[in-house]
């Protein structure tokens, strides 16, 4: 596989303290890379790393296959497009003045610069002033600002934070069709829902530590989701299965509605399929019918919620 960025051993130190650790990032050509951690992770102070904008205190960078350093810093932000921290650009001028100002800044051509205020879809807010701008709409001018050049690898901090379902939505959307058009895009969060389902590889950062990295599907896969079971006398099953021998002892065993079915189901967590088969059958011999047993959806929060409980945040 072709990593657009790699990091070995990538760390940095204020004072005695780590706020990144002994990082190997891995961001595959072509990956929408979902870098997550609560606030005060690290996530920040490592794009800034791969920016060059603050220096390593240990480790390397490696960039579409040459050293992140002080000499090479101009020839690869050639081809990063990136927005960290808040959305740049002058408030007092329309998002088309704007845009000018990165055209000249860049040596760009003006048909650049429309494709780019096209991706964002904000060709019919460019004659309004930045400052009367709503969030989101800053958030995406920030974007065709960093997607002008044509950036092979577009690094985005948050850009998420503060926005609505909505506005939320739309960032999401446009990740994705960044990523069809074969940017490498790596974008962090501090909220896991505002990642799902655009990410295609995951990198979960917890005190400065990478407490997972593989892609998306790998992640589910590593994990066993929730075993649903609709069955005739739910609270009785429950208080069965949390007592048999079948549910492991860091299984939860809960009623819970689901959107199928009658009121109640029986949820039971970290079921393999051997404990399964004995559930159904402890049910069945106590004389409780079995309507349904289906494997919960799974959606990243759990997963997160799994990670964690394994003792990462
Ligand atoms: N210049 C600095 N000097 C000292 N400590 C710093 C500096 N910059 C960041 N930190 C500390 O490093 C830790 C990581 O900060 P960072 O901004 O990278 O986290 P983050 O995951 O991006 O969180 P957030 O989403 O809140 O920005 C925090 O505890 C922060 O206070």
């Amino acid at each position: 596989m072709t990593y657009l960025v790699e990091t070995d051993q990538l760390s940095k130190n204020y004072g005695d303290r780590a706020v990144v650790e002994n990082l190997d990032l891995r961001v595959p050509a072509g990956s929408v890379y979902g870098f997550l951690g609560p606030n005060g992770s690290g996530k920040s102070t490592t794009m800034k790393m791969l920016l060059n904008l603050i220096q390593p205190s240990a480790g390397s960078i490696n960039i579409m296959g040459q050293p992140m350093t002080r000499g090479t810093r101009r020839g690869l932000l050639g081809h990063i497009g990136s927005l960290i921290e808040n959305p740049p650009g002058y408030s007092h001028l329309t998002g088309r003045e704007n845009m000018a100002i990165v055209e000249r800044l860049s040596d760009l051509s003006s048909l650049q610069i429309d494709r780019a205020i096209h991706a964002v879809k904000l060709e019919k807010q460019m004659d309004k002033k930045v400052k009367n701008y709503s969030l989101g709409m800053k958030q995406r001018l920030g974007i065709a600002m960093a997607l002008a050049k044509e950036p092979s690898l577009l690094i985005l901090d948050e850009p998420t934070n503060g926005l609505d379902p909505a506005g939320i939505d739309e960032i999401r959307g446009l990740l994705h069709d960044l990523s069809q058009a074969g940017v490498t895009v790596m974008v962090s969060s501090h909220l896991l829902g505002e990642i799902d389902k655009t990410a295609t590889h995951l990198g979960i950062l917890s005190n400065g530590r990478m407490i997972f990295q593989s892609s998306r599907e790998e992640l589910f896969a590593s994990t066993i989701p929730n075993l649903l079971v609709r069955c005739s006398q739910p609270r009785k099953a429950r208080e069965l299965l949390a007592h048999s021998a079948g549910v492991q002892h860091s299984s939860e065993v809960q009623l819970t509605s689901t959107e199928s079915g009658p009121a109640e189901t029986v949820r039971i967590s970290n079921m393999d399929d051997a404990g399964t088969a004995q559930a159904v059958a402890t049910l069945v011999r106590q004389d409780i019918d079995v309507f349904d047993v289906r494997r919960e959806e799974q959606n990243l929060e759990d997963l997160f919620r799994n990670l964690t409980h394994q003792g990462g945040l």
